[in-house]
């Protein structure tokens, strides 16, 4: 879909890409990177808006630097900032945007009224933009970048400024974008943890340079421990507790949890990190929960949180750490 090739931007003050090499295949892929990492400046290379200055780019194997009009007649664009006239409606907006990219006027005026309802825009639609939340418009924003049935969305930042609900309700709009329609989708944040569940890819950047590619599964790959959750009872009023000792007695390794990504559901006790010797751990694990009269409430692999990856200490690229540190 998307292939750099040593992709650099200098500005007069700033590098914000150096040497980028990076292969993006169909599916959901998420660009993570801080603040001023360059994504904005990519996307606006792969669009063919803004000239690299060295290197070379191709998107869905046109090239970014001769063919930037055929590329922008397939590719969708969702800007970060916000960029909508506030005394329009969703609807003149969009049908508007879909006129723009050539369709006649009755398609443009269907695909509106889908798009608008497939991102959650209703009987709103009819309403200036300048009463909406920043959620409803992000979701125009979004529906102006599917409108023209793209084959692959650019959406930078479609989740800045909402609330966790909203983050969560259009990370699940972008991955129906793939799921519902076929549109291949590069999505970026400078949240790690928040694409976990969105991308089949990741693709980090800092400073303008690739720090990894590769799959959401290769980033949470499983550890070797075992996420241990159980109930308190009477004769056990820290169950966790009694459980972590019986454990260690049992000649396990095992000691608190103390990720934030391992909290416990409310009420139920704290969790448990076991290390995996081998497939007898989760027999010796069952059995002192049931020789405990305890009740289990999780027994799972750990997996890694893409977030913990770059943590420092704790990843892969620190090597006084280990990556399975919790
Ligand atoms: N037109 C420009 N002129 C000068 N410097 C620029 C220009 N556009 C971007 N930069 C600089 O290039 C670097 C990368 O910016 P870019 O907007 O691509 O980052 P980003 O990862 O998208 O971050 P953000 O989400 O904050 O926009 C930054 O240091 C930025 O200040």
């Amino acid at each position: 879909m998307i292939a750099t090739e040593s992709l650099s931007k200098r500005f007069p003050r700033v590098t914000a890409l150096d040497r980028l090499t990076v292969d993006i295949a169909p599916g959901v892929t998420g660009l993570v990177g801080a603040n001023g990492a360059g994504k904005s400046t990519l996307i606006k290379i792969l669009l063919g808006l803004s000239p690299a200055t060295e290197g070379r780019a191709e998107v869905l194997g046109l090239d970014v630097a001769t063919q930037g009009a055929r590329i922008r007649e397939q590719v969708g664009y969702m800007p970060e900032h916000d960029c909508l006239p506030p005394d329009v409606s969703a609807t003149e907006f969009v049908v508007h945007m879909a006129r723009m990219s050539g369709l006649p006027p009755a398609a443009a005026r269907e695909r509106t009224a889908d798009t608008l309802r497939h991102v959650g825009l209703y009987e709103e639609r009819y309403r200036p933009m300048g009463g909406y939340s920043t959620g409803m418009k992000q979701r125009v924003k979004l529906a102006q970048a599917l409108v023209h049935d793209p084959r692959l969305v650019l959406l930078d930042e479609p989740t800045n400024g909402l609330d966790p609900v909203g983050r969560d309700e259009m990370l699940g709009l972008v991955r129906r974008v793939h799921t519902d329609f076929g549109i291949s989708v590069l999505v970026t944040s400078h949240l790690l943890g928040e694409l976990e569940r969105t991308c089949d890819h990741v693709v980090v950047i800092d400073g303008g340079r690739l720090l990894r590619s590769s799959s959401t599964d290769e980033f949470t790959q499983v550890t070797g421990s075992l996420a241990v959750e159980v109930t308190d009872t009477d004769s056990h009023p820290d169950g966790t507790r009694a459980l972590l000792d019986a454990l260690i007695r049992a000649g396990l390794t095992a000691g608190p949890a103390t990720h934030a990504g391992e909290q416990a559901a409310p009420g139920s006790g704290h969790v448990l990190l076991v290390d995996v010797a081998d497939e007898s751990t989760y027999d010796v694990v069952r059995d002192t929960v049931a020789d405990l009269g305890l009740g289990l409430v999780r027994m799972e692999q750990r997996r890694h949180r893409i977030a913990e990856v770059f943590r420092p200490g704790t990843g892969p690229y620190d090597e006084r750490g280990s990556a399975d540190a919790a």
